[in-house]
């Protein structure tokens, strides 16, 4: 996970609308390829978590979008300010098939459900799947499957850690808990070694226990069959995305996360694609107390008037459901477990949520291939997320500053993928000055090597 503090979604108030407060806005996600409004205002959170997001908001804007200056504001002496409202475990039940006649239903949300400041509540899987880049199956495992699963998850809890990060001279936790798990003994001391996330190994880095391998089995037959029919009813020309890979998906690693109670949360973020490559698919499941899962379109910045016009889409997962991130979700939105105002304990998990997020990482991603900044640490790969003229371009950056006493360098570089997401040094890898050569040299017909997507 790149950003993990939890927020609240902006209160909108009449004095924080209109053009200035807009500019203002996109001034502070500058670049978005440092940091986001959304990040900065997550960190300023963690720093100061009796203030309520629109004080948050408005320190942020008088201080130029600098954290540091607002959060030394903001320190003791500051002003008391209303407490902040939490959402509730559940929102109102909408469908949306009762009153989506006039609305095109693919490709996905063709047009914006929600407004700036609102909450869609999306509960049906024919809801989700036309309005967000998701999918979702509910009643996934058989119900001992389903609660074996928990139950060993339950007992590997307590070892799980509050992911930290560094911020200036200080240490921030993410509200909740987690822990890394991969296929293999071997490849967890690669992980702890080699691997790299937010400019850090990761020293806990464990083996999948036998109930996460046999459930990741059926979440792979799932997953593979969700993204067939995504790219069949949603896809442009029923194709695989630009960058998408063609081959099986075959989750091989996870991070399993645990809220324990109402108030554990995780903020706005979109995963790190470093180790999963360009168009990446997740398979999370859910188990025990059904919480919300908040997703938001990342909306180009041409101008001062189009950025963050859109509001949030709240999707339901209630125990033993598996959600499908498909390929368009971390390019292009972002997602987050909001805080609650109120949970259904279950029965046998009590408080707690847990979930597993199955991934799948690529070999050619391993950190011995990709580039290397001038820390000489391996790159982080991120997408150009709000910048227009460059929105949905791969770059290799610098970690900088996650490292505590690092400060990390200013190494940027583009990064090259072929149509089906490789990097150059991968097998397989196929130019598109090759490609685009041999389309105009060639007389054969186009071979058949991905018949899929
Ligand atoms: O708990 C969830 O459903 C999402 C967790 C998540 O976003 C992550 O692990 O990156
Ligand atoms: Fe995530």
């Amino acid at each position: 996970m790149e950003a993990f503090i939890s927020r609240k979604r902006r209160k909108i108030s009449p004095e924080t609308e209109g053009a200035a407060v807009t500019k203002k806005l996109n001034r502070l996600d500058e670049g978005d390829d440092g940091e986001s409004t959304d990040f900065k205002l997550a960190m300023l959170a963690s720093l100061h978590p009796e203030k309520s997001q629109d004080v948050l908001l408005d320190y942020l804007l008088a201080y130029g979008g600098s954290v540091e200056e607002a959060s030394a504001a903001l320190s003791p002496s500051s002003r008391q300010d209303s407490p902040r409202k939490r959402s509730g475990a559940s929102g109102y039940q909408s469908s949306l098939a009762s009153f989506a006649k006039g609305v095109e239903s693919k490709p996905v949300a063709a047009r914006a459900l929600t407004k700036k400041g609102t909450t869609l509540h999306l509960y049906t899987p024919e809801d989700v799947e036309a309005h967000t880049p998701c999918s979702i199956i509910h009643n996934f495992l058989r119900p001992e499957e389903a609660n074996a699963l928990l139950k060993e998850l339950l007992q590997e809890a307590p070892s799980f850690r509050k992911e930290t990060f560094q911020l200036f001279d200080r240490t921030v936790e993410s509200p909740h808990t987690m822990r890394f798990y991969v296929d293999s003994l071997i490849e967890a001391q690669a992980q702890k070694t080699e691997y790299i996330y937010n400019g850090s190994y990761v020293p806990d880095v464990t083996q999948t226990t036998p109930e996460m391998l046999k459930v990741s089995g059926l979440v792979r037959e799932a997953v593979n069959e969700e993204i067939d029919r995504r790219v069949r009813d949603y896809y442009p020309e029923h194709k695989k995305l630009r960058f998408q890979s063609p081959d099986e998906w075959k989750p091989n690693a996870s991070f399993v996360n645990c809220y324990d109670g109402a108030k554990e949360s995780v903020g706005y973020h979109s995963d790190q694609l470093t180790y999963l490559g360009p168009r990446a698919v997740i398979g999370s499941l859910s188990l025990g107390v059904a919480r919300e899962f908040r997703v938001r379109k990342i909306v180009p910045q041409i101008d001062g008037s189009t950025a963050d016009t859109q509001g949030q889409i709240a999707i339901h997962l209630p125990h033993n459901s598996l959600l499908v991130m498909h390929a368009e979700m971390q390019e292009e939105w972002k997602h987050a477990v909001a805080p609650a105002q109120t949970i259904d304990p279950h029965p046998v998990a009590g408080n707690k949520r847990l979930n597993v997020t199955y991934r799948c990482y690529k070999d050619y991603l391993h950190p011995k291939f990709t580039p290397r900044c001038k820390c000489n640490v391996p790159a982080v790969l991120r997408c150009v997320q709000k910048q227009a003229a460059t929105r949905g371009r791969y770059m290799w950056m610098c970690h900088s500053g996650y490292t505590p006493g690092q400060k990390g360098c200013s190494y940027f570089v583009w990064a090259d993928f072929d149509e089906d997401g490789r990097p150059p040094w991968a097998q397989g890898y196929r130019s598109r000055l090759k490609v685009l050569s041999t389309a105009v040299t060639s007389t054969k017909a186009p071979s058949k090597t991905s018949p899929r997507r």
